[in-house]
């Protein structure tokens, strides 16, 4: 396989909002060709032909191209939901080879549970996207099997910084990485959801509400990363002593805002793993004696 993914055939299975947002990266940064991008799913043609028309890219739902796509392909990716995971991978699991990398992007499905599952020695990335990766500006958290070797350590991170950035962490901390960017932009997309609420109450028109919002959020994430300071310090700047945002601050912490968001994110990482856990665990081997 070559090193650049220009040659590489990328196989996603499942055709929903996480495999679009990473298709358009890899072919909106040219990282990848469309002809050799395949997509497949259950049953939904218009979707299919959707993907088909918007990006020029191969897809089907028919079980014997499926399998066709499934040999040829170098990278196999998992796009279906945890509760999916189970009839999809009995479908996979005998078309799938160990020189193929497997690439997941299942929530909270570990890489020891995924091979078990699978009954595979194949190398496994699993991955923790988000939907920022549509327009480039995803934030993925990544952990390696020990059967990824280099190549395949520079494929799945070339993949994946074609949508944005990429950060190695020890699988065990990819539930954490879920609470804090995986579930994130819910969080931004709720307290933006809030303050254009309370504006338009406070006299503001939707529109203003609206745009005003989104500036304050760009802007704020703007500052962090050309600054590069610290969003504390940062607040401090905006809190004159005794001022309106001191005064807000201190609403906020009535609140307790800063805990309701740790709570957030721990939540969310302890659900991933729940939902990780409910995937049936594989029934065992029954050796005839
Ligand atoms: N949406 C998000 O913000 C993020 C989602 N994820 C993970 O990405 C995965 C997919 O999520 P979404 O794209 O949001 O879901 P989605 O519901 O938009 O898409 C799931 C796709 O899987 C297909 N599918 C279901 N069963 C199948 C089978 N047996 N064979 C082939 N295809 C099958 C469906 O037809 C659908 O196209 C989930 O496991 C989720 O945990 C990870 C990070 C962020
Ligand atoms: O809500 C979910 O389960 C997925 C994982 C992180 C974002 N969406």
């Amino acid at each position: 396989m070559s090193t650049t993914l220009s040659q590489t055939k990328i196989a996603f299975v499942g055709a929903g909002s996480m495999a679009e947002a990473i298709i358009r990266g890899l072919i909106e940064t040219k990282v990848a060709a469309p002809q050799n991008i395949y997509v497949m799913n259950r049953s939904d043609q218009d979707r299919l032909a959707f993907l088909r028309s918007e990006y020029g890219l191969q897809a089907t739902s028919d079980p014997l191209t499926k399998e066709t796509f499934l040999r040829v392909a170098d990278v196999v990716v998992l796009c279906m939901k945890p509760k999916d995971v189970e009839n999809a991978f009995a479908e996979l699991q005998p078309l799938l080879n160990e020189q193929q990398l497997l690439v997941s992007v299942i929530a909270g499905l570990s890489i020891a549970k995924t091979e078990a599952l699978l009954q595979t020695n194949m190398p496994i990335v699993r991955t923790m996207p988000n939907t920022s990766s549509t327009i480039g500006l995803g934030a993925t958290g990544m952990s390696f099997s020990s059967k990824v070797n280099a190549t395949f350590k520079q494929v799945a991170t070339q993949m994946f910084e074609a949508v944005g950035t990429v950060t190695i962490v020890e699988e065990e901390k990819l539930e954490i990485l879920t609470g804090v960017s995986g579930s994130g932009p819910a969080y931004v997309y709720y307290f933006m959801e809030a303050m254009i609420k309370a504006g338009i109450e406070g006299g503001l028109s939707a529109e203003d509400a609206h745009q005003l919002t989104l500036q304050t959020v760009l802007g704020a994430a703007h500052m962090v990363q050309l600054t590069q300071e610290n969003p504390a310090e940062l607040r401090r700047k905006v809190t004159s002593p005794n001022g309106a945002t001191q005064a807000s601050i201190e609403a906020l912490d009535r609140f307790q805002f800063s805990e309701a968001i740790s709570q957030a994110v721990f939540r969310s990482a302890e659900r991933a793993k729940e939902m990780g856990e409910q995937i049936a665990a594989p029934s065992p081997v029954v050796k005839s004696s």
